[in-house]
């Protein structure tokens, strides 16, 4: 399946570490969204995310694999998207793993089935935050060099900026996304209603709903009915 991440307005994340039931599984696969991406930044392992790759393919939604360790690169994905922390104190983040990663799988790759994301971690109690020892204390001319970066300099395909587990600065966001030229902004963090989907839609081109998926379905669920007619891209 040939996946277009321009088109991308709202897509659910989902974590192998975490448990799911078949129903909620279900709803959240015929719900609309525009894709499945499946990722966490620990406890993420061959097996989990094999188990959850077969029990998604019953549907028709894309799913795509968003790498976060070198032992949880699952063929069969529609799609595999490349985290580079371009925040990251810790350069194995930034090209460390990825040059492992290439090591043992460089020949062996279709490239029309990558995309690299450039990540900025901003909420600094993420769990990604401290895994990368990411500097999460910058302010929205930091971000925006950050986003000419991926965009620009290394022609990364997302900008991704990432508060997991808090609601962001959508003015923030809304300045980040004005300096892309290519690239997509991604937002995720803490959209746990509607309303909040709606202010991060009309700040970012693509909106990520994460954590409300395991405490409030419901709620997750409601937020794929955001209107992006208002954000003008
Ligand atoms: C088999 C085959 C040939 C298939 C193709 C495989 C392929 C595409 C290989 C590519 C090679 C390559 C370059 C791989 C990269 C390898 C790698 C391990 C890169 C490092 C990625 C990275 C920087 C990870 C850091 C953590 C991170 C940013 C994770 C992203 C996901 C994320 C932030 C999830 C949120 O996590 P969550 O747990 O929900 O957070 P909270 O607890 O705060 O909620
Ligand atoms: O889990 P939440 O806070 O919704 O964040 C979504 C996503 O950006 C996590 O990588
Ligand atoms: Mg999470």
């Amino acid at each position: 399946m040939i996946v277009d991440i321009r088109k991308w307005k709202h897509v659910f994340k989902l974590d192998p570490d975490r448990d799911i039931s078949d129903e909620a599984l279900d709803r959240l696969c015929l719900s609309g969204t525009d894709a499945i991406l499946v990722g966490g930044s620990s406890g993420v392992t061959f097996d989990n995310t094999v188990d959850l790759l077969s029990r998604i393919r019953q549907y028709e939604v894309p799913v795509v694999l968003e790498i976060s360790n070198q032992e949880a690169i699952v063929p069969g994905f529609d799609l595999f998207l490349i985290p580079v922390v371009l925040n990251a104190d810790d350069p194995k983040w930034i090209v460390g793993q990825h040059h492992e990663a290439l090591k043992e799988y460089g020949a062996l790759l279709n490239w029309d089935e990558i995309l690299a994301e450039g990540y900025i971690i901003l909420n600094k109690e993420a769990t990604a935050a401290q895994l990368t020892s990411a500097r999460t204390n910058l302010d929205a001319k930091d971000v925006a060099a950050y986003a000419r970066m991926a965009d620009k300099l290394f022609h990364m395909s997302i900008v991704y900026v990432e508060y997991s587990g808090t609601f962001g600065d959508m003015e923030l966001v809304r300045r980040t996304r004005q300096v892309l030229e290519n690239a997509r902004l991604l937002y995720g963090g803490g959209i746990d209603s509607l309303e909040k989907a709606q202010q991060a839609a009309e700040a970012a081109d693509t909106i990520v709903v994460g954590n409300i998926i395991y405490s409030d379905l419901e709620q997750a669920l409601q937020t794929v009915n955001v209107n992006f007619d208002r954000n003008g891209r």
